[in-house]
């Protein structure tokens, strides 16, 4: 049997990503927090801040690993139907379950959306990470990076949210040129270095991956204009090619939105009952 611990689910329009958070004995006091194989450590002694492990799973398997969960904090960019599916399998294990929502401020980071709503709980929840992240590590200044499906950018400058991007991912790209051209055809190849292609499927590669080089690039050079020094995370089903590339001056998370979700689980007062299943 698992030791008692809080699942963390992040719903993204590609996967489902997940993490579990083992509650160690000395979480009272410094709000120390083990990943299922890294240590993530919280609070204000804290100067180690290390990813999850982050775990992909098919929505047949949320019923175990709910079952096994003392409790569940999950955000989702999918459908209300997967919601309320979730939060049905939390009741059924009985289970505290909390789903996170984009809010107007939180955590004394506020919002630049004049209606909050409209942001995803997935970008809400990188924020909120990058400003945790900016505190530990000394930057006020932070850009946030999640290259997944959809790749978004939030600009942190003095811990508040000035706004965003929203493009392409990368599969995106490769797909909306080969569906909306009649002769460009992609082989799913993926690349790791930027180069000229030379033939077409290498071109549409190359080109996916130069715009999202390109794009990650822009926001290094708007975030220039606002301040001397920031830290640029990147995050997402992407962000390890984007660092093969050699870019400078990025510090890769594979999942910066889980690292949100541990933040609010452990503000979070809900006390994981003893699992007796
Ligand atoms: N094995 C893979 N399956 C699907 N997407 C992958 C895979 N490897 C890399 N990717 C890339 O990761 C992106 C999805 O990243 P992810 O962070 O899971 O997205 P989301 O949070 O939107 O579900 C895809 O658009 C694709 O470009
Ligand atoms: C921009 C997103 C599609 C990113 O989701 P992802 O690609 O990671 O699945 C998602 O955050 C979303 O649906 N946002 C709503 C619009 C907004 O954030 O303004
Ligand atoms: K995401």
């Amino acid at each position: 049997m698992l030791d008692p611990h809080k699942l963390l689910i992040d719903v993204g329009n590609t996967s489902i990503k997940y993490t579990r958070l083992v509650m160690s004995t000395e979480t009272q006091t410094n709000e120390a927090i083990r990943g299922e194989s890294q240590r993530v450590a919280f609070g204000k002694h804290s100067t180690n801040i290390e990813t999850f492990q982050v775990m992909h799973a098919d929505i047949e398997e949320l019923d175990d690993l709910i079952a096994q969960a003392s409790a569940c904090f999950f955000c989702s960019v999918k459908n209300d139907e997967l919601s309320a599916h979730i939060k049905a399998l939390c009741k059924k294990a009985q289970i505290p379950c909390e789903q996170a929502t984009t809010k107007a401020s939180q955590f004394g980071v506020k919002n630049v959306y004049s209606n909050e709503q409209n942001m995803g709980a997935d970008r809400w929840m990188a924020i909120i990470a990058a400003s945790h992240i900016g505190n530990i590590k000394g930057f006020d200044n932070v850009i946030v990076i999640d290259a997944g499906t959809a790749i978004t950018c939030d600009f942190l400058v003095g811990h508040q949210h000035i706004g965003g991007w929203i493009a392409p991912g990368m599969q995106l790209l490769r797909d909306s040129v080969v569906n909306n051209t009649t002769r460009v055809f992609d082989d799913q190849t993926l690349p790791t270095t930027l180069m000229a292609g030379t033939d077409t499927p290498e071109c549409v590669a190359q080109g996916a991956l130069a715009q999202t080089m390109g794009f990650v690039a822009q926001a290094k050079q708007l975030m220039s204009d606002y301040c001397d020094d920031f830290e640029c995370i990147v995050s997402g089903g992407d962000a390890r090619l984007i660092a093969e590339t050699g870019m400078s001056g990025i510090q890769v998370y594979p999942n910066i939105v889980l690292i949100g979700l541990a933040i609010l689980a452990s503000h979070n007062n809900i006390i994981p009952p003893l699992h007796t299943r």
